[in-house]
């Protein structure tokens, strides 16, 4: 279970507010309004920026002054995901151990992963020899490969056409089941809500409300969510 406790984030004029807690296990949308606050709220959750006020708890254990890279957590950007300069098999492996090395036992693990992922003998590419796609798949694999409790998503497949998009978020459902990963997926198409999170967080009007029915809310939209989603 994730709890965001009385928490105020504020940057600049800007201020969110969020006081909700996710289940564990769930698979929750977070969709709202472009500068709603929606990344700054996936950046307080896994560590990058700081809440001026309240608490971030994971399974009751306050993470707020955690370090990002030890929270029970792993997060997917649109881009950024992978260093350019390293091949797929040394990108999957820092996802491992943050020293990089890769040990004979881990080389099974991310040959796996990547098969899992459709990228099968591809791991001594480097991400520029891979089409976006692929470099997606390679994200996500190191996440696989990671297997912490919570995945966050930051649009990770925004650039994709819609066919590859549906294969991946395929694929993260798939995951998500198998390793009873809790989810949080920010995403600027409905759709993609309605099709892998059964719950969402509407981040609007300066509040991160509670998750919600999916269904329910975007078949009868709010007038901060109505304008957004020009209904
Ligand atoms: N470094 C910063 N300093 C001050 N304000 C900032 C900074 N970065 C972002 N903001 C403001 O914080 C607010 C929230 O931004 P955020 O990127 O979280 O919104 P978002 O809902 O993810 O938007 P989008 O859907 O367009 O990606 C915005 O109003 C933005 O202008």
């Amino acid at each position: 279970m994730l709890t965001l406790d009385n928490l105020i984030i504020e940057q600049g004029d800007f201020r969110l507010s969020a006081d909700l807690t996710i289940p564990a296990g769930a698979r929750v949308a977070v969709i709202g309004p472009s500068g709603a606050g929606k990344s700054t709220l996936l950046s307080v959750i896994a560590g990058f920026f700081a809440a001026t006020q309240g608490r971030v708890l994971w399974r009751g254990e306050d993470i707020t002054q955690t370090d990002p890279g030890a929270r029970p957590l792993s997060i997917l950007f649109q881009d950024q995901n992978l260093f350019p300069h390293l091949s797929v098999t040394r990108n999957l492996a820092l996802g491992l151990n943050p020293a990089g090395k890769v040990a004979a036992t881990d080389r099974t693990r991310i040959e796996t992963a990547l098969i899992r992922a459709g990228l099968e003998g591809m791991g001594a590419r480097k991400p520029g020899q891979l089409s976006g796609g692929q470099q997606s798949r390679a994200a996500l694999a190191r996440a696989l490969l990671r297997a912490r409790p919570m995945l966050l998503l930051d649009e990770p497949f925004a650039a994709l056409g819609p066919a590859l998009k549906a294969e991946m978020l395929g694929l993260v459902a798939q995951i998500a089941r198998e390793q009873g990963t809790t989810v949080l997926m920010v995403s600027h198409d409905p759709e993609d809500a309605r099709a892998l999170c059964p719950q969402t967080v509407l981040v609007a009007d300066g509040v991160a409300l509670p998750p919600q029915d999916t269904q329910s809310l975007l078949d009868h939209p709010p007038p901060s969510l109505r304008a957004y989603l020009g209904a």
